[in-house]
């Protein structure tokens, strides 16, 4: 008798993020089956990152595009050394951090769909076949002038906010795109197709161009959040042919193609194995934590960030309001502070001995409120959380729900619970990216409501507020407010 196909009962989720590419695989019923990551500092040396990236001139920040291929043939074969057989995949998406773009050189399309399974696949893509072989990544800030020329262009801040859900920010695509137009026609000329480093992770399984998806599509200050497509007075303020270079913007539960023949051959993929578009890094957190009324995700990753679910976005000059991942009629809104795990590890590094455990102890024999210093995301994460729709402590029966590698510090995780005046919680598997990847691509196969494919995770409590917390951070808060205003006031911005 032949012995039966294995059936396609697994999925895959990939999270390519700001200091590692991390994947796993979950079972039907959501169990997680194997993880593995590859750390780019420690992992891959030889390009030379600090804390995944390159820190250049005039706030150029990047990353090798080739350390990110790189780390993906070396997790698919940590993922294999872990048991992980990939013929049972039915589906595989991911994510990428947010912002950053990948830049095709022209004739690179040939290279992609015609991957040979006998080579590694950083060997095929190699540097010479990106037209930015180093890609910008979310923590550039070197394109004040276009942030500027296209608020100017669109009629004003808030204006562009409401079209594309933010103001101007130096780290979103479009500002870095025009940037290179601008700067780099050369480059810019020899580029044949533009993605996100979500959607290049994408395409490098799918073993072509894969779109951009709406939700990550919402950080370029490119796309209509309300029209859901590319709005045509920012793409001609940030480039010329853009509409073509970046390719037409889909759900993000969208069935992008099978897994490229590359994968089939070397890892023994199924041919069936469907990919589905990637997303953006929060968006993606955010598919796998399920937020309910009244949840707020609180990241704690290389960068901080805030976020809630929401149908009713109100864009403004603060924040970000991005297309939900989930389902395109709904909306995400989001804080991000670049100064999170980074910052920490150097608060550690001089005053801990490089230890967590000590700073942690440093942390908790420090009284609450720190003498009313004030410092930290996640201290002034408190006070700006009202951009997005009200102070947390007041929304009716709040939760935060922590992830994020520094989520297993119980000391932050009690900051936070003392500033926000509400309990925190925490998930189980604390990579929620890469797991938002996996339930996507299961809800995708599957089809219908996400609610009913993807049940609500389990929530452990973290900690809850001190009993003297309203009393001293709600003063703190004020005080932040207060001198938020004195400054955008002085700076001109009010
Ligand atoms: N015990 C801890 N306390 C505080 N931060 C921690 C702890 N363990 C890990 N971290 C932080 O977690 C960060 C990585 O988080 P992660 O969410 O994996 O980042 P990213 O997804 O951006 O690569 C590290 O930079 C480290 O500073
Ligand atoms: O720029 C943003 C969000 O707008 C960052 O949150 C990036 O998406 C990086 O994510 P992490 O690697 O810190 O998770």
């Amino acid at each position: 008798m032949e012995a039966e196909p294995p059936k396609l009962s697994t999925y895959l989720g990939f999270d390519f993020s700001t200091q590692q590419v991390k994947a796993l695989v979950i079972a039907d019923d959501l169990k997680v089956l194997q993880e593995a990551a590859v750390h780019f500092d420690s992992e891959l040396p030889e390009f030379r990152t600090q804390g995944g990236v390159i820190q250049g001139a005039n706030g150029e920040v990047t990353s090798p595009v080739v350390m990110w291929i790189k780390a993906l043939d070396l997790v698919l074969d940590k993922l294999r050394v872990a048991g992980t057989d990939f013929s049972t995949v039915a589906a595989l998406s991911g994510s990428g951090q947010q912002h950053g773009s990948v830049w095709w050189k022209r004739g690179t399309r040939e290279v992609l769909t015609n991957l040979d399974p006998q080579k590694f696949l950083h060997h095929q893509l190699n540097s010479s076949l990106f037209s930015r072989p180093n890609a910008p990544v979310w923590m550039d800030v070197s394109t004040t002038i276009q942030c500027q020329m296209l608020e100017e262009k669109l009629g004003g801040a808030q204006r562009l906010a409401d079209i594309s859900g933010s103001r101007a920010y130096e780290r979103f695509t479009g500002n870095q795109i025009a940037r290179t137009h601008s700067t780099n026609p050369d480059i810019y000329g020899n580029t044949e197709h533009i993605s996100l480093v979500s959607s290049f992770a994408c395409s490098l399984m799918l073993g072509d161009y894969a779109p951009i998806d709406l939700s990550d599509g919402s950080g370029m200050n490119l796309l209509d959040i309300n029209t859901k497509d590319w709005h045509e007075d920012c793409l001609k303020a940030c480039g010329v042919g853009l509409r073509s270079l970046l390719g037409s913007p889909v759900p993000s539960n969208t069935v992008v193609g099978k897994v490229s023949n590359f994968y089939v051959e070397r890892y023994g993929f199924s041919a069936e194995c469907n990919v589905v578009a990637f997303t953006g890094d929060n968006p993606s957190s955010l598919a796998a934590m399920r937020l309910d009324r009244g949840d707020v995700a609180l990241s704690l990753g290389t960068s901080d960030t805030l976020f809630l679910s929401t149908s009713r976005p109100t864009p403004g000059l603060e924040g970000h309001v991005f297309v939900s991942p989930i389902d395109p009629d709904l909306y995400m809104g989001m804080l991000c502070f670049s100064n999170g795990s980074l910052t920490r590890e150097g608060v550690r590094d001089k005053c801990a001995e490089g230890s967590w455990d000590i700073f942690s102890e440093l942390l908790e024999s420090t009284p609450r409120g720190n003498f009313g210093n004030m410092g930290g995301s996640v201290g002034s994460m408190g006070g700006s959380v009202g951009s997005m729709g009200g102070s947390v402590g007041s929304m009716e029966k709040c939760r935060v729900l922590a992830t994020g590698g520094a989520s297993r510090n119980k000391a932050l995780l009690q900051i936070a619970a003392d500033v926000f005046q509400a309990p925190v919680y925490t998930m189980n598997v604390s990579n929620s990216a890469a797991l938002g990847g996996a339930y996507r691509a299961k809800h995708a196969f599957r089809g219908g409501a996400y609610e009913d494919v993807i049940p609500c995770p389990t929530y452990t409590l973290a900690t809850e507020p001190a009993a003297d917390a309203s009393k001293i951070y709600g003063q703190m808060l004020d005080r932040l407010d207060m001198f938020e205003q004195k400054l955008l006031a002085e700076s001109g911005a009010t």
